[in-house]
């Protein structure tokens, strides 16, 4: 098993974010409050995230959570919403406006050129749920994973990935039970149901994830990234059809034909291109 050794690439409050070999882990860091985000929280998230997008030398981001609970060694993924931080139109941040920002975090995970993988420690609920299932993959602690949607307990409803995209993933019926009833879930179920890819031990969760990462990191970049946004392309729409179709432009700016439009522009003549209409 290869030695992991992390490199703090950021410091920040609700979150950590390190580097390693290729591979960026973004992990909640509020364990006391089984990961529940704020505002902040949601910030910091975009920030290492972005971060981890532009960075060339990164090529898989693990989504993972600090813990357990100092409090009572309970370990969790993410809570979701922090409901303390709850106020009438959205969460309230220390700016004092009402924000509904981790559906930004969540377009970024979902829209980035890199595989996502969730590293789900313990309870993954609610957001934090809708997170899970907007990542490309989910490993799942055999333990201590336990997934459960309590958005209709708090008066919340993810119309998006965490609902209509779970539907794709589990099936309407399972959906709909995941949501209208919000029972608890262990890591197996989970896999039965074909919302995580591997139950993994605990203690191995972490370093397994990392293996995970070098599997893909051994791959085509533009594959692995073409594949994404292609897998992604039929559930997205116009959006989807946008992502793919500028990484398709970009393929076509490395050929002769593109270097010659550009040239002959630039030098004010007719482009000459090589007449080849390949079927
Ligand atoms: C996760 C639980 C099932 C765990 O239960 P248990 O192990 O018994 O622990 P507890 O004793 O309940 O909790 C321990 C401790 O943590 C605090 N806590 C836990 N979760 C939260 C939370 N979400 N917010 C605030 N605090 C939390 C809890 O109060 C305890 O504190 P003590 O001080 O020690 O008492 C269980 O905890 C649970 O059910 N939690 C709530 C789950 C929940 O309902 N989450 C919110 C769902 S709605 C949501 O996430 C919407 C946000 C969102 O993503 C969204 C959706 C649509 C549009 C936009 C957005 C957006 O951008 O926000």
């Amino acid at each position: 098993m290869e030695q992991v050794n992390w490199k703090i690439a950021k410091e920040y409050e609700d979150i950590t974010y390190k580097k390693c070999n290729g591979v960026a882990r973004i992990a909640f860091n509020r364990p006391n409050v089984r990961n529940a985000f704020k505002p902040k929280t949601t910030s910091e998230l975009y920030d290492a995230f972005y971060d981890a997008n532009e960075d060339v030398n990164i090529g898989v981001v693990l989504l993972s959570a600090e813990g357990p609970s100092t409090k009572d060694g309970v370990w969790s993924f993410c809570s979701g919403g922090d409901q303390k931080a709850r106020g009438k139109q959205g969460y309230v941040g220390e700016d004092g406006y009402h924000r509904l920002n981790i559906l930004e975090v969540q377009r970024l995970i979902r829209f980035m050129p890199k595989a996502v993988i969730a590293v789900v420690p313990g309870w993954a609920v609610g957001g934090g749920h809708s997170l899970h299932v907007v990542c490309d993959l989910t490993l799942a602690s055999k333990e201590h994973a336990i997934f459960k949607q309590t958005d209709a307990d708090v008066t919340s409803f993810d119309g998006g990935y965490g609902s209509a995209y779970l539907a794709k993933m589990v099936g309407q019926k399972k959906a709909r039970e995941i949501f209208f009833l919000g029972r608890n879930y262990s890591a197996q179920e989970a896999f039965d149901m074909g919302m995580v890819n591997a139950v993994i031990p605990h203690a191995e969760l972490e370093s397994t994830a990392f293996e995970w990462a070098q599997e893909i990191l051994a791959k085509s970049p533009t594959s692995i990234k073409m594949l994404k946004f292609a897998m992604n392309l039929t559930d997205d729409g116009m959006v989807g059809q946008q992502v793919f179709a500028g990484e398709a432009t970009r393929l076509a700016y490395m050929t002769e034909e593109a270097v010659e439009g550009r040239n002959a522009f630039l030098e004010k003549r007719k482009p000459n291109f090589v007449k080849k209409w390949i079927p």
